[in-house]
């Protein structure tokens, strides 16, 4: 199998004109205002690229070094084709199932992004609307480093919350993030074990990348963000503080720490091997998150549709498997599910519906991509997710990636 390298959907310097054939509000659709919504994820890219400042657009759309990792995690998607079944009875699709024992309406949730106000306002409090939509009632998984508190979004989510975490050296702050969390009724904790270090990120060294004024990681006391809004040519405030505060000496033995700590269940973000898999699996982890990061870590890695069954045959059903990255169309959802996935989690697409249009935008995208699995599995002949297994797929030839975010009505992309 290859990869044809060719992708343009993420990844490479990008035109900055908008197709004027979308340049529509992601709110339409409303009696009030029939106009057509996106009709597909790579639609609202394009709005979100056109609506941001440059240097914020290439922070979210980059990935490490030669950005391979960010191709691979699409083209892995490309590989795979689906084997349809007929004669199903696929007047029902049922997508709702649960994930760390709580109800949801689609094996979707969203991925752990710093800093949502980058993208809008409201930030991260329009992201937990728009997942706790009817329908849907996913994950959130909120970053550390979030631009909201915990507390406003908890007052506004009715889908679950989770916290992600980065192995801070001070540890007394992680124990007070983990604190307010648990009382604002937080679901589950997710520590990042792929960012000893940040990934070599070309783009934002290029602008220079830091926090607009305004923007700020809310949850964390002042003495731990230091560096963020600090512009130097050539450099990524967002490194120099990584590098200032990110713990590199994170090891396995630092985890039961952590969960002498919380009554929350805690997953691992970042696995990508079998070994690694074997080893959460055996300390009694509760979940395991196949990512690269978006391939914003370390260039070259595997793609995570590529390293998930190993990961799911080396668990072996001792806890749930999800996976992120290059998430962007139902078909893709489908795959990773018949793949072993429990659900799996969106990246830049939120990021992208919030800056075409708030809430409304990321609902927008996240009801596509529910609504894209829906047809999906009534086409394949899978009316329910327990239906889905290996036996749906088949391998190559890789089909080419359309130009323009994947979305054949564009004609320019990133
Ligand atoms: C702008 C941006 C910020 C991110 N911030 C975090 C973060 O704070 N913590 C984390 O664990 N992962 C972070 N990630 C990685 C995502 O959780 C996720 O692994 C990745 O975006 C999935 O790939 P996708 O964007 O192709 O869907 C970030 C990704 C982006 C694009
Ligand atoms: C670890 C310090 C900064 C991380 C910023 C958020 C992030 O993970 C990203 O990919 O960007």
């Amino acid at each position: 199998m290859t990869d044809t390298g060719t992708d343009s959907v993420v990844g490479t310097d990008p035109a900055t004109e908008t197709d004027p054939a979308i340049a529509i509000d992601p709110a339409a659709g409303t009696d009030a205002d029939p106009a057509p919504r996106p009709l597909t994820v790579g639609a609202y890219a394009a709005l979100a690229e056109d609506r941001l400042p440059p240097a914020t657009w290439h922070y979210i759309q980059g990935g490490a070094g030669t950005e391979s990792t960010v191709r691979a995690n699409r083209a892995a998607y490309r590989r795979l084709r689906l084997r349809p079944r007929v004669l199903a009875d696929v007047s029902r699709c049922d997508l709702s199932t649960t994930v760390l024992g709580d109800a949801v309406g689609a094996p979707l949730g969203i991925a752990p992004m710093a800093y949502h106000q980058l993208a809008c306002d409201e930030g991260e409090v329009a992201t937990v609307r728009a997942a706790g939509a009817p329908g849907l009632r996913i994950p959130t998984v909120v970053s550390i480093f979030a631009s909201r508190t915990f507390e406003d979004l908890a007052a506004q989510a009715t889908g679950p919350l989770w916290l992600q975490l980065y192995w801070l050296h001070r540890r007394d702050v992680l124990r007070t993030v983990v604190r307010r969390a648990e009382a604002a009724g937080f679901r589950a904790l997710v520590l990042t074990v792929d960012t000893p270090r940040l990934g070599r990120r070309l783009r934002e060294l290029r602008h220079g990348f830091h926090l607009p004024p305004g923007i700020v990681a809310r949850n964390l006391d002042g003495e731990v963000t230091g560096f963020l809004h600090d512009r130097q040519d050539g450099s990524s405030a967002l490194a120099r503080h990584a590098d200032a505060f990110i713990d590199p000496s994170l090891s396995w033995s630092d985890l039961d720490r952590l969960r002498e700590q919380t009554r929350l269940p805690l997953l691992l973000k970042g696995v990508l091997t079998a070994e690694d898999a074997a080893r959460a699996a055996g300390l009694g982890i509760d979940g395991i998150v196949v990512s690269n990061h978006g391939g914003r870590q370390l260039d070259g890695a595997v793609a995570t549709l590529d390293a998930l069954p190993e990961v799911v045959a080396a668990v072996d059903g001792r806890c749930p498997v999800f996976l992120d990255g290059g998430i962007r169309h139902g078909t893709d959802v489908l795959k990773a599910l018949a793949l072993g996935a429990r659900a799996v989690f969106v990246g830049r697409p939120v990021l992208w519906g919030l800056a075409a249009g708030g809430e409304a935008g990321a609902r927008g995208v996240l009801t596509l991509l529910r609504d894209e699995l829906e047809d999906a599995m009534a086409l394949a002949g899978r009316p329910s997710l327990a239906a889905l297994g290996p036996e749906l797929l088949a391998r190559g030839p890789a089909a080419a990636p359309n130009e323009s975010y994947e979305d054949p009505d564009l004609r320019k992309g990133p």
